[in-house]
């Protein structure tokens, strides 16, 4: 049976200094400024991973009668309150799309195509030869319309904001159905998402699977995740794709700017690598002190 983590927080996250629970999300009248929509994206992130960890620990087989277990069943009910006042995903995935224009100018799309048009696509690619992209963690359904001469995209989301984005999670398809599949994968701000760090480094090895070889994983993070975390720096995360066998070929990130976006290519299959390549992946290292995240990925 696999160990699970006791939630240990004494203060729940549901009870702030000096106010009462519960983040508004701005509505049409309300204020879309860039902090009032990082404010609530934010908190949906604290709110989604503590959710995830009380999920977790209920699970556990011996906690049904425990005080812990009380404990959790109550917190656990004042975050998902806490969400649904929020106006759960829905309000979240709403603000990153305001995220996009006021941070970053537009969405990631923009930088994967640059990134593809700097290494020759589509000029170099066989006449008549389409890729396929898989974008996960889609807002809007048409973020590649430009590209349909060669694209043929597949945007998919925990939650649809349209017709055609499919309702899917990326952990829940099928491997075998997709494997080798695709010729894009694109992971943007979805693996700093996804709330458990073995399930982001899941996440990783999935899109390894999936691609075809030689061909290419998008990855955006917001540039915390590597620059303020307890856990990673560049470094660690280039060795972590490493050894996971994705080669980099394009980086963008400055200091001071808020996100960082990779292009990596799949290089050969990770099935023969010794298990010690992949042991400084498995455990979290505190390489930086002080005030920082908490962001990891394991393996
Ligand atoms: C911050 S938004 C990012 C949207 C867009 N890709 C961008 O770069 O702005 C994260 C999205 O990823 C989706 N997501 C997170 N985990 C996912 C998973 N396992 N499978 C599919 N979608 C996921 C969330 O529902 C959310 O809509």
């Amino acid at each position: 049976m696999p160990k699970t983590r006791k939630p240990k927080r004494k203060v729940p996250v549901t009870v702030r200094k000096g106010k009462r629970s519960g983040t508004r999300t701005p509505g049409p009248s309300g204020s879309s400024k860039p902090a009032a929509t990082r404010k609530v994206i934010r908190r949906f992130h604290i709110l989604h991973k503590r959710q995830a960890q009380l999920q977790k620990f209920l699970e556990g087989d011996s906690v049904e009668l425990s005080r812990q277990a009380k404990d959790a069943r109550e917190e656990l009910q004042a975050i998902e309150q806490e969400i649904s006042d929020m106006g759960g995903l829905e309000a979240y995935q709403k603000m990153s799309v305001i995220g996009q224009g006021n941070d970053r100018g537009g969405g990631s799309e923009k930088v994967l195509l640059e990134f593809l048009e700097e290494l020759g696509y589509p000029k170099d690619l066989n006449e008549g030869q389409r890729w396929r992209v898989l974008e996960v963690g889609a807002l809007k359904p048409d973020n590649y319309a430009s590209c349909s001469s060669w694209m043929d995209v597949t945007p998919i989301d925990l939650h649809s904001r349209h017709p055609d984005i499919s309702e899917q999670d990326f952990l829940q398809l099928d491997e075998e159905e997709n494997k080798e599949k695709w010729d894009v994968i694109s992971l943007s701000l979805v693996v700093n998402f996804v709330p458990e760090p073995k399930d982001r480094g899941r996440m990783l090895q999935m899109a390894h699977a999936m691609l075809r070889p030689n061909q290419y994983l998008f990855l955006a993070l917001p540039l915390p995740c590597i620059l303020n975390s307890r856990y990673v720096t560049p470094e660690h995360l280039q060795g972590l794709m490493t050894t996971l066998s994705y080669t980099e070929v394009k980086k963008r990130w400055k200091e001071g700017g808020k996100m960082a976006y990779w292009l990596y290519q799949k290089t050969e299959s990770d099935k023969d690598k010794p298990d010690s390549e992949f042991a400084p992946y498995r455990k979290k290292a505190v390489v930086r002190s002080g005030n920082r995240n908490n962001f990891s990925i394991l393996l």
